[in-house]
Order: structure tokens, then C-alpha cells, then sequence
């Protein structure tokens, strides 16, 4: 039984206008398959409009990479949650750790953006995740903990209502080494029992998802853990089949 009902797909920079137009004919093709579950398309800035101008079913929402903190003014290259409402994004991934490493993107400042977006309306997905060394120093809890304190600081009851977390191991991002349904449960079992610590009943109902290696041929088991309510989809998400085959099983 799956316990998924949220998969979206991060297709980091790549892409290009085919791929939008692919991806939405193959998504609407399959759409039966996978009644029910929200499907959200991250492609790159520039592919937002074109890719709102094809989504041509209700279940599949568009959602950003990145945003910034602040609401407008002198801030060259950057784009604003504004801007991405009006093109009628209704999610923002945070936080990923390749922006973490590339951009040296800080947890204060995941904070930052994290009370922009939810601020806005809009739903903010923190990503969260601990490199090898850390995991094999036994610090993974720790590193997590550490990460959701402080990327989700000063936020509302209200705001956290807007929140979604992602849990995405960095040793199995673009790897091929998924982490096993039980490792990824054990890491997801002990966040929720964090949120709820924290945020009570909104905290219960945080959606959690895995990223690192997700395919069609592992999403079943991933999504069949008890706090495993979906998937964050880098390399596979850029096939339409293989992203269908995915938001299948989380359909179950
Ligand atoms: O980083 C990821 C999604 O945000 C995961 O990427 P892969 O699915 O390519 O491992």
C-alpha cells in the first residue's frame, strides 16, 4: 500500500521547451493512472511560462527551484515570489543541497525564503539531507535536526501549515545509491516525530518526502513506508514515462 500522495519533480537545470510540451501530453495521457496524486513540475526559470501554458489537468501544479528573499527592488539576477505567482507557481523548492554547496545557500537564509514564500500563500519544500561523512560518523539525526531548526526558524503555526520537507540523503542524490525503504523511514520517522513535537497537529500532517535516486523500479517499496508521503524526482523526472511510472506508484 502506498502511503504517497505528492511527487515532484526537480529537473534541476535542464530541459528546454520540448520537454515541457512531452512531459505535459505524457502526463495528461496517464493522468488516470495516478488520480489523486499532486504532481508538481520544477523546470528551470525560464521554462515556467511555457510549462504553465501546457499543464492541462487539474492534479499537476507548477513549482520554482529557487526564489528569492526578498519581495523587489535593486537585486539583479534574482526573481521574486511575485513574479512566480503570477505565472501561477504554487511551490518553491528551498534549501536543496546543491544550492547549499554551489551557492552556499545558509540555513538562515532557507529561513529567509521559507517565511517569503509561506508568507505569500505558496508552499515552501525544505530540503534537508546529510552528506557520507556524516552519515558515516553517525551524525545524520543530528545534521537533520540541526537543518530543520534552524531553515524552518521563526515560522508560524500558519506559515508551517504551507510547509513541505524533503528528505534527500546528498550520498544518494544523482547516484543510483538509493537509501533502502527502511533507512529512508527510520531518518523520516524520527522528522515527523520532530514536527510534531514542534508543531503539534500541523507538524502530524506535514507532507514528508524522499529524494536521491528515485525510480520506477524503487517507488513502490520507498512509498509503501509509513512516513514516506511521496517523492522529490531529479534524473528520472525528465522522461515522461519513467515520471509516470513513478506518480503510479504512488497512487499504489
Ligand atoms: O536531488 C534530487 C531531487 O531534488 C534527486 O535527484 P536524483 O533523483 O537524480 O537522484
Amino acid at each position: 500500500m502506498s502511503n504517497a500522495s505528492l511527487v515532484i519533480a526537480n529537473w534541476k537545470m535542464n530541459g528546454n521547451r520540448a520537454l515541457t510540451r512531452n512531459m505535459s501530453e505524457v502526463l495528461r495521457d496517464n493522468q488516470a493512472d495516478f488520480k489523486g496524486v499532486n504532481v508538481v513540475i520544477c523546470p528551470p526559470y525560464t521554462l515556467l511560462s511555457e510549462m504553465a501554458g501546457h499543464i492541462y489537468y487539474d492534479d499537476v501544479a507548477l513549482g520554482a527551484q529557487n526564489v528569492s528573499e526578498y519581495e523587489s527592488g535593486a537585486h539583479t539576477g534574482e526573481v521574486s515570489v511575485a513574479m512566480l505567482q503570477e505565472l501561477g507557481v504554487e511551490y518553491v523548492l528551498l534549501g536543496h543541497s546543491e544550492r547549499r554547496a554551489e551557492q552556499h545557500e545558509s540555513d538562515q537564509l532557507v529561513a529567509a525564503k521559507a517565511a517569503t514564500v509561506t508568507q505569500a500563500g505558496l508552499t515552501a519544500v525544505i530540503c534537508v539531507g546529510e552528506d557520507k561523512a556524516q552519515r558515516e560518523a553517525d551524525n545524520t539525526w543530528s545534521v537533520i535536526q540541526a537543518q530543520l531548526e534552524k531553515s524552518l526558524a521563526g515560522l508560524s503555526a500558519k506559515q508551517m501549515a504551507r510547509v513541505v520537507v524533503a528528505y534527500e540523503p546528498i550520498w544518494a542524490i544523482g547516484t543510483g545509491e538509493t537509501a533502502s525503504p527502511a533507512q529512508a523511514q527510520e531518518v523520516h520517522a524520527k522528522i515527523r516525530g520532530w514536527l510534531v513535537e514542534n508543531y503539534q497537529q500541523v507538524g502530524a500532517k506535514t507532507p514528508l518526502l524522499y529524494g536521491g535516486s528515485v525510480k520506477a523500479n524503487n517507488a513502490e517499496s520507498l512509498f509503501s513506508e509509513a512516513d514516506i508521503n511521496g517523492g522529490l524526482i531529479g534524473g528520472a523526472s525528465l522522461n515522461g514515462e519513467d515520471f509516470c511510472a513513478i506518480c503510479r506508484a504512488a497512487k499504489g
